[in-house]
């Protein structure tokens, strides 16, 4: 991978995702003229200027020269010369697919591509491509400038040598990059995070807790145990001795119980409107950049310790 020095990292898409991504790369690119935006939206210039100094608060990184950012004109030249081109577009495959096709059009050979997808794998985006080979799915977790997974999600036709060089650039840049081996809907962090979140509707409906209980019980329990171990070596390490196998032999039949009885919420349901009223009573608007600084500090302090641990 090129040099940070002569690194240059195009960004098609800059709202939610495409934004905080621009805010991560300032942070490691050596100027800010080695990143270029394109979106087509009419107010883009203000938008960032207002927009992206929300990400920086005292105690992030110093905030760069935001005037030194590109802003490309068109999509080819946004596309020509980047090492990188990462697209964070609207969620709809005619989108992505007739982007694909265009881009591949300008860009270098060697040019890394990849989507922010949250679900549209690749193998049907490069549909249209010369060389389906070339794309990669890079899906983060919302905000990608704070939160390290970035799940990896070849298509078929996606050469190893990309899924290498991608994973080599984040985790360079103290990300987590996971390769998905296959190509499943919604990918793996999205699948288990809604397995969650349908189990939850289901006891909020069925007036087992609230909205805000479920929130509490995630947030006091399964929350900071998971930031520091996750699903698998957590029950492993309950399971004693015996391991997973132990804590199967132990608590299995209580599992197998929870299985069965699992509920089966399904969109468009009546749930809905009730739930979705509880959820604006009890948050209202939710002021991300608290839970977004909360966050960094979590995600930091669990890094720290477990390096301290590592080097004990
Ligand atoms: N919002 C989230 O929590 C997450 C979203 N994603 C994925 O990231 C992608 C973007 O999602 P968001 O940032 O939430 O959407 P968004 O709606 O906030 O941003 C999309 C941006 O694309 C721009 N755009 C629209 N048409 C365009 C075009 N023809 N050329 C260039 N730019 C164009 C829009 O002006 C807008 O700024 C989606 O594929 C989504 O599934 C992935 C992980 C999390
Ligand atoms: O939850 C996230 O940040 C991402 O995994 C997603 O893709 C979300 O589902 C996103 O699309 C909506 O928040």
């Amino acid at each position: 991978m090129d040099s940070n020095h002569d690194l240059k990292i195009t960004l098609i898409g800059t709202g939610t995702i495409g934004l905080s991504f621009a805010v991560f790369h300032l942070t490691h690119l050596k100027s800010p003229s080695q990143l270029t935006i394109y979106d087509t939206r009419p107010d883009l210039e203000k938008y960032i200027q207002d927009t992206l100094l929300s990400f920086y608060s005292s105690s992030s990184p110093p905030i760069p020269a935001i005037s030194e950012i590109n802003i490309a004109q068109s999509l080819k030249s946004a596309v020509e010369g980047a090492h990188i081109i990462q697209e964070s577009g609207p969620e709809n495959l005619p989108f992505k697919t007739a982007l694909w096709k265009e881009v591949e059009q300008h860009a270098t050979k060697d040019a890394l591509l990849w989507s922010s997808t949250s679900g549209i794998p690749a193998s049907q985006q490069s549909r249209e491509m010369q060389d389906t080979s070339r794309l990669l799915v890079v899906h983060p977790y919302n905000p990608p400038n704070i939160m390290p997974l970035l799940e990896l999600v070849p298509s078929p036709d996606t050469r190893a040598e990309l899924i290498e060089r991608t994973q080599e650039f984040w985790r360079a840049r103290g990300r987590v990059p996971v390769h998905i081996k296959k190509e499943v809907t919604g990918f793996v962090a999205n699948r288990l995070a809604f397995a969650l979140l349908r189990e939850a509707i289901h006891l909020v409906d069925a007036g087992v807790v609230t909205v805000a209980e479920v929130d509490d019980i995630v947030q006091n329990s399964m929350g900071p145990r998971w930031a520091v171990a996750g699903p698998f070596k957590s029950y492993h390490a309950g399971g004693g001795a015996g391991g997973l196998e132990g804590f199967f032999k132990n608590i299995g039949g209580t599992v197998q119980g929870c299985w069965d009885d699992a509920g089966r919420a399904n969109v468009g349901e009546e749930w809905e409107q009730r739930i979705f009223r509880e959820a604006e009573q009890s948050y209202g608007s939710v002021d991300t950049t608290e839970r977004d600084m909360i966050t960094r500090r979590v995600l930091e302090a669990v890094k720290l310790e477990k390096q301290t641990s590592k080097d004990d």
